[in-house]
This record gives C-alpha cells, structure tokens and sequence, in this order.
C-alpha cells in the first residue's frame, strides 16, 4: 500500500516521540512491502515563531492532500503562563480538528501484564481494564462563543451541540460496542447542563437501532471516581469534548502512564494519528519521553488502512519492550533507556527480534544498563 502521511510534529516531546513513531512505520513499510511518504508541516508555538500562526494555510494544505496525518503535540511555557497571549499554539490543534471535521476522538485504554505490578492502583482492580473512550472533538465548550468583558473581569465560554454533532458520533460508539463487550455509558452532567439532556435525550433514541447494546448513563463527577474504583465495569464510554479530554487523563493512570495512551481523530474525509498527551515541556530535548502512545497512534492509523498484521506487529514490539523493560523513566524508574532506543528497540523487534537490538548495543540479558 502506499500512503501520503502529514507529519506535524510541533512542539515540545512532539518532535522525538513521532521521530519513534515514524521509525516504527519505515520498519513496517520495510517488512510488509509498503511505500509511505511523509511531508512534514508546523503547528503550534513553532509555527507561531515561524510564520505568527499556530496553523498555517501552507499546513492544512499538506494535511488536506494527505491520506493520514501523524500528530505529536503542541504547547510552550511561554504561552501557559500568559493567559493574555491572543495567538495560542492550542489554537492551532483546534482548527485543525475543527478544519478537517474530525469530530470523533477514540481514546482506547487496556492494562499491561509486566505494568500492572508498579501501577499507584491496586492490582485487583486494574487487572482486566480494557475500555475505549469515544470523545466528541469538534464542538462543546472549547469551540463555543468566549468573551471577555472590557474591564477583564468576567469571561465566558459557551457550551453548545447540536443534534447532528451528538448523532454522529454516537453511531460511531454504538457500533464499536457492538463488535466490542456490547455495553456503552454515556457520561455526561444532565443534571444539570443543558446540552447533556440533548446528549441523553439523542442516545436514548439512537439506542434502539442498537437494541444488543446495553445502555448506560454517568454523572461525570461519579464517572471520575468510578474509573479509578472499578474500571472494569466499562466498555465504550462516550462524552462531550471537555469531559473526555480530563476523563482519559485520569483513565491514563490505570495503564501506567499517560505516554502509553494512543488515539485517532476521525472524521468523514482525513483521520489523525495523536497520543492523548502533551508537549511535556519539561522533558523537551532530554530523550526522556515515552514513546510508545504515538508509536500506538501509528498503530491506530495501520488499522485505519486495515493493515491489521501490520499493526498487531506494532503492538507486540510495544508489549515485548514493556515486558523487557526496554522503558523511558516514566515506567522504568532504575534502568531506564532513552525515547531513541525504545524507538530502535521497537525497529529490531520488528525487522528481526529483541537479540538484534541487545546484540547491537552490547547488552547482556538481564544485565543493569542505562542507554
Ligand atoms: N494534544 C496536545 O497537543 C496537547 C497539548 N497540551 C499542551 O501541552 C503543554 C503541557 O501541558 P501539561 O498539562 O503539562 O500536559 P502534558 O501531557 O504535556 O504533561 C503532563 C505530565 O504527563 C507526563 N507525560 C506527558 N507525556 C509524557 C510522555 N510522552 N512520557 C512520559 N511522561 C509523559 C509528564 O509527567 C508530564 O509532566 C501545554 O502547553 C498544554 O496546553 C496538553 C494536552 C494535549
Ligand atoms: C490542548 C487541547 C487543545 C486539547 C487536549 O488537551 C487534548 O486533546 O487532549
Ligand atoms: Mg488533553
């Protein structure tokens, strides 16, 4: 197969965790034969320094003519500690989504074996935790009406769905369930939001084209502690933008840490590959960062293309390296390796097997080394 693949790798960890992401796919091209050609395009606080514009035209062009769009992350200290800054790298990730319609974020989340052990939770109730989180990305309060009165003392931001934003991406939930555990759960605060009795109201009803599926609804305030509690319970949980975003930052948690959890962004006509997590400013430069949630997105992108071989090889080069340690310090706090080596580990694993990569840097099984 050959794929035209945007690469905005922006800002932060962005650069060198989708440098890993990118190895990992030249090793599956390489071994299954396919061709991706990559265009690399600025975003965020880079594409502000370079151009004043956190996406430039020249940018959604690139993403626009592409098959597939491979994103890192964006954001700066210098921005997120200046709240009166009027141009934000955010802005940029936002229009993007919003530009392209890719109004459904899956956010999957499972539990490794090797990890379980060193999780902050207990082991019984992590072990089995296997849910995907369906978030809505295009609409809800980060893309409503802000204002800001003129002597800067009240500011708004507005909430708002449409029918038609809910549909869509409830279909899409609906039928993950299906061929998944067959439970969904809404979560929302219909209580007390407006737009979260649209929300029930518009699932109720979608729900019964899919009667095998059962339904089930959460406040978000309890959603945030049954997650940690009883993660297992879930098995597709859908959600508005703003409550998805903060719930697959706890969720995180539970698999070890946030540089393990992948998504893809999918919209009717362009899709985009991006970990759930940030520019980690602080780790930028230090070849610290966990790579493996962009090398998983890549995966997410693989099975887009319905390259399933391919992407089932990914994600056993991600578990051989959890389970060998072959880990950044996030998950691997004694003998930790770098973003480039887990990267290089993954290649080896790969194109031939974990001796490669040991062979090739001198490293005894079991022997203590920090590359
Ligand atoms: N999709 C995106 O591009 C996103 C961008 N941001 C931006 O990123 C910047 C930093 O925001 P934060 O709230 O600090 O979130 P963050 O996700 O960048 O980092 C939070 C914490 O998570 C851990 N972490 C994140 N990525 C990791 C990785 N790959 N490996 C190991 N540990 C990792 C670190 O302990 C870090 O301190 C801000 O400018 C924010 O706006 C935040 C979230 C998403
Ligand atoms: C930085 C925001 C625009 C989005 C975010 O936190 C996310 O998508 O996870
Ligand atoms: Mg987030």
């Amino acid at each position: 197969m050959k794929l035209k693949i945007a690469v905005l790798s922006g800002d932060g960890i962005g650069p060198e965790v989708t440098q890993q992401a990118i190895k990992v796919l030249n090793a599956i091209a390489d071994k299954y034969n396919h061709t991706f050609e990559y265009e690399k395009a600025v975003v965020g606080a880079i594409a502000i320094d370079e151009t004043g514009n956190p996406l430039p035209d020249e940018t959604l062009k690139i993403c626009a003519d592409s098959n597939a769009i491979l994103f890192g992350a964006i954001g700066d200290p210098k921005y997120d500690n200046n709240p009166s800054a009027k141009v934000r790298p955010e802005q940029g990730l936002l229009k993007l989504r919003k530009s392209l319609g890719l109004f459904a974020n899956i956010r999957p989340l499972n539990t490794y074996d090797s990890l379980i052990h060193k999780s902050n939770l207990k082991e019984e109730v992590i072990k089995g935790t296997d849910f995907v989180i369906y978030r809505e990305l295009t609409s809800g309060i980060y893309f409503g009406e802000k204002k800001l009165s003129e002597d800067g003392t009240i500011a708004s931001d507005l909430c708002t769905y449409t029918a038609e934003e809910i549909d869509r991406i409830s279909h899409l939930a609906f039928k993950a369930a299906q061929v998944r555990r067959k439970k969904l759960t809404l979560v929302d605060k219909a209580n007390v939001l407006e737009s979260s009795r649209l929300w029930r109201k518009r699932v109720t009803e979608i729900s019964k084209e899919y009667s095998d599926v059962k339904l089930e609804f959460l406040f978000v305030d309890n959603a945030a502690m049954q997650i940690i509690l009883n993660p297992t319970q879930f098995d597709v949980i859908l959600t508005e933008n703003m409550f998805g975003d903060i719930l697959s930052d706890e969720a995180s948690v539970i698999s070890g840490s946030i540089g393990l959890l992948a998504s893809a962004s999918i919209g009717k006509h362009a899709a985009m590959f991006e970990p759930i997590h940030g520019s980690y400013p602080q780790a930028k430069g230090k070849n610290i960062a966990n790579p493996l949630a962009a090398v998983l997105s890549a995966a997410m992108l693989l099975d887009h293309f319905e390259l399933y071989d391919e992407a089932e090889n990914v994600r056993s080069a991600v578990e051989k390296s959890i389970e060998l340690n072959i880990s950044t310090p996030d998950l691997n706090s004694t003998n930790h390796f770098s973003t480039t080596n887990v990267g290089n580990f993954l290649r080896d694993f790969i194109l031939d097997d974990e001796n490669t990569f040991y062979n090739k840097n001198n490293i005894d099984l079991g022997q203590s080394t920090i590359i």
